[in-house]
């Protein structure tokens, strides 16, 4: 049996295997932006995305992925918290079976209805899979979603989403910007922690964007015509795939912002 979000495969069943689950950084976390601390040495994040590095849209069993060509520096991180250039190498995302919860972190103890993830990969190391272990391996751009207005721009990833379906599908997705799912202003809060799936690296430097992005009621219905389900076997939604937070254990949480 393989891990997943159900009470006998799911979060508090993972240390069973990934004995990680109970380390030092792991993530998601709480956020509590009063005890963040405001440091004036954090630049600004620099995020340059080619989109014809867009490659494919899956769905793993797990999550919805888009998935980049990372042969090259063309779609990057870099300032922000880190030192060097990081190439973006998926993004996916984690919801809830209803708009009142689904975000990995939270702010305060607030859960919104889904959260974006854009993976990213230092290049220090020669390619993803190595850097998934280090310690500096990784970071991970969080957003979070609220629901309000319609998004154009997710549309264009929900409406593959048919031909995705099931566990394993995947299809081709091209000339897609990720760029346009960044909000407008991009303050951030930055901590160190890990994977938020199996197997749970402690190697993600973590960079939350404090302001969210926005996502109809009718969007997020779509993303739970996913399935966690192979074609063929009984259908299960994919909804609640998301980890709740876990112990800061003495972590310092800073802030790009005032
Ligand atoms: N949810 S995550 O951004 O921490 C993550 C990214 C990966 F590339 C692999 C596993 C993960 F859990
Ligand atoms: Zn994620």
């Amino acid at each position: 049996m393989s891990w997943g979000y159900k009470p006998n495969n799911g979060p508090q069943k993972w240390v069973e295997n990934f004995p990680i689950a109970d380390g030092v950084r792991q993530s998601p976390i709480d956020i509590v932006p009063g005890q963040a601390s405001y440091d004036a040495g954090l630049k600004p994040l620099t995020l340059k995305y080619d989109p014809s590095t867009c490659l494919d849209i899956l769905n793993n069993g797990h999550s919805v992925q888009v998935t980049f060509a990372d042969d090259t520096d063309s779609s990057s991180l870099t300032d922000g918290p880190i030192s060097g250039l990081y190439r973006l190498k998926q993004f996916h995302f984690h919801w809830g079976a209803s708009d009142s919860k689904g975000s990995e972190h939270t702010v305060a103890g607030t859960k919104y209805p889904a959260e974006l993830h854009l993976v990213h990969w230092n290049t220090k190391y020669t390619s993803f899979s190595e850097a998934a272990s280090k310690p500096d391996g990784l970071a991970v751009v969080g957003v979070f979603l609220k629901i309000g207005g319609e998004n154009p721009n997710l549309q264009k990833l929900l409406d593959a989403f048919d031909t995705i379906k099931s566990k394993g599908k995947q299809t081709s997705f091209e000339n897609f910007d990720p760029s346009t799912l960044l909000p407008g202003c991009l303050d951030y809060w930055t901590y160190d922690g890990s994977l938020t799936t199996p197997p749970l690296y402690e190697s993600v430097t973590w960079i939350v964007c404090k302001e969210p992005i926005s996502t109809s009621s009718a969007q997020m219905a779509k993303f739970r015509t996913l399935l966690f389900s192979a074609d063929g076997a009984a259908q299960d939604c994919m909804v609640d795939n998301y980890r709740p937070p876990q112990p800061l254990k003495g972590r310092t949480v800073r802030a790009s912002f005032k």
